[in-house]
């Protein structure tokens, strides 16, 4: 699929395309969602796809995670038409921060960190990060925001593996993500069937 094609009848999910190939390393997640918010209609379908479930939900502020959760929560709050707040991995922020350590699919320590004079009682979040895999770095940041006395409404990503920490999420929290029921499995399998064209 080239980066701008949009097929005359956009079924669900048909922007997942955009991010093959599968890809295989140690070093690096398995697919690159990047090439998706390339084009325009897949990054207005899969937002809206994101915010669907939260259609009659309050939700003041959404935050995103350091660094592709970045795009796709700022592109979320601009189609709510609300503020975006950055989650940073940490050694980032010139202003008081609070920081939660967490380990990721990468099996690495690291810290994340968020300036302290945004979220308080009363401010209802979105977090928005482009995969949820282990689930520790969507665990971290949804203890950041409950430690500064925010509410988390929910939680959204491309995907959301079903790992034991990806099911943490989706029972304790609404969530929303992009993958056809149909093809969740192969998600979990860490390959996807319709990208054996793509495959080298
Ligand atoms: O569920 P987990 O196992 O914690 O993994 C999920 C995290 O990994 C990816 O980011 P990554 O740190 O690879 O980098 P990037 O966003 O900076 O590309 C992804 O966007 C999540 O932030
Ligand atoms: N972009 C991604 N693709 C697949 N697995 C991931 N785990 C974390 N990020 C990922």
């Amino acid at each position: 699929m080239d980066v701008l094609d949009v097929p005359a009848n956009r079924q669900k999910g048909w922007y997942l395309s955009l991010m093959a190939p599968n890809t295989k390393g140690p070093a690096f997640a398995w697919l690159d969602p990047s090439r998706l918010y390339c084009n325009p209609q897949a990054l207005a379908d899969c937002v809206k796809d994101l915010l669907s479930p939260f259609d009659s939900d309050t939700i003041d502020l959404v935050a995103g995670i350091d660094a592709m959760g970045f795009i796709l929560g700022a592109s979320v709050a601009s189609t709510l038409g609300k503020g975006f707040l950055a989650i940073r991995k940490a050694g980032h922020l010139c202003v008081a921060t609070q920081s939660q350590n967490y380990t990721d699919y990468t099996g690495k320590e690291k810290t994340m960190e968020v300036r302290v004079d945004v979220l308080k009682p009363g401010v209802r979040v979105l977090l928005v990060d482009q995969w949820i895999e282990t689930g520790g770095t969507m665990k971290a940041a949804i203890q950041l925001v409950e430690r500064l006395g925010a509410t988390v409404v929910g939680v959204a990503a491309v995907a959301i593996e079903n790992t034991e920490g990806g099911k943490w999420v989706k029972e304790n929290y609404k969530f929303s993500h992009c993958i056809p029921e149909e093809l969740q499995s192969q998600i979990d399998q860490k390959y996807l069937n319709s990208f054996k064209s793509f495959d080298q």
